[in-house]
Parts: C-alpha cells; structure tokens; sequence
C-alpha cells in the first residue's frame, strides 16, 4: 500500500472497510430517533465528508432523510498535530436558524474543532445542537465538550484514511489505519 514514489511508510490497518461500515449503522440506528427531515447534518470539511457521505444515507435507509450542509474548519494543517487554533475557510451556505443541526465529524482530538463548529452553529440561530463524530481519540479528561454520538473508541496513534489525512494524502484508503 506504500507509494513507490516516496519514503512514506505503508499504513497498517486498524479497523478494516467492514468494520467500518458496522460502525456507521450502529451510529445510524442510535442517532435516527433524534433527528427528522427537518434536521440539517453539518459536515466538517474536509475530513468528515466520507463519514457524512456514509451516514447520511445509513439514515435514509432508516427513513431520516436529513438536509445537508458544510462547514470548513481546519486546525491540523497538513502536520500530525493540532495548531491549536481553528481556521474558519468557509462558513456555512445556508440559514439553520430555529432548526436542529447534526454536526458530523470524522475524529474527535482535543476537540477544538468540534466546540468551535458548536459555537459557530450556535451563533448562526440553530435550536439545538447535536453532535456525531466516527472516531474519539483518548486523552486526559476532561476536554472540550465531548460528543453526542460517538462511532469507535480510537487508540492513541495517528490515523489515515475514511477521510483522514497525512498531507493531504490517504484520505481515500476505505479502511481506518495508522502510520506510526
Ligand atoms: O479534535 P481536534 O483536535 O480539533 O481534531 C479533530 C479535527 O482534526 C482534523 O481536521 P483538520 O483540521 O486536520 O482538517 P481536515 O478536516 O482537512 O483534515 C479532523 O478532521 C477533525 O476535524
Ligand atoms: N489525520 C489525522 N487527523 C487528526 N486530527 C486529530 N487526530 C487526527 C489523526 O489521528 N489523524
């Protein structure tokens, strides 16, 4: 799986694309009797996309046809660690004021990102916020407010692939892995 065209190491996989996909119905199934059509799922990009794009329909599957929208936040750059401050690269496209919003993330860290994608829904007029992230990573608590839903309880490693990144590059690989 390694680039020949590079020193990269190859990633080895942690959580294989079926269990992958396991995770994403459990999530569905729990998530499914809190939200309804009238519920706007907020993706952050660009990591959390490929679990949006899953989850979402897990939902219509469940008949929860959710409206659909983005948010770009970064605070990782292309390093392994946070900058521990988010940049806000596009805001969302449109109004959530008076509806209830489902914040969808691929991994829940410090959880900057997620407390600051809150706030800035918040401030947009949403009624109420719920949160769903794939992946938690440990970390001493208590941190930022945790999720609402959580997918995979992660190990302490660096993970690529389901949307997650190194530089840019793996975010395509369908199964969870590691580089370290
Ligand atoms: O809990 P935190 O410590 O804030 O880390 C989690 C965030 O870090 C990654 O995003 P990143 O900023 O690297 O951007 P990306 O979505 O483009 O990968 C990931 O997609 C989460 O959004
Ligand atoms: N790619 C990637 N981004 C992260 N953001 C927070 N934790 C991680 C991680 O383990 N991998």
């Amino acid at each position: 799986m390694a680039d020949p065209s590079s020193d990269r190491p190859a990633p080895s996989v942690l959580l294989d694309q079926a269990g992958v996909a396991a995770v994403v119905e459990d999530l569905a199934q729990r998530i499914a009797p809190h939200v309804d059509d009238e519920t706007v799922a907020v993706v952050l990009l660009t990591g959390g996309l490929w679990f949006a794009a899953d989850l979402t329909r897990a939902l219509a599957r469940q008949d929860r046809h959710l409206r659909f929208d983005a948010l770009w936040l970064a605070s990782y750059g292309d390093g392994k660690e946070s900058k521990g401050r988010i940049e806000v690269r596009a805001p969302l496209q449109r109004s959530v004021e008076g509806r209830k919003v489902l914040i969808l993330d691929d991994v829940f860290d410090t959880g900057l990102s997620l407390a600051e994608s809150v706030r800035l829904v918040r401030e947009a007029g949403a009624a109420e916020v719920l949160t769903a992230v794939f992946a938690r990573k440990p970390w001493p608590l208590p941190r930022a407010p945790e999720p609402d839903f959580v997918g995979w309880e992660a190990p302490n490693r660096f993970l690529v692939g389901y949307g997650l990144d190194h530089g840019g590059a793996w975010r395509g690989l369908p199964d969870i892995c590691t580089l370290d």
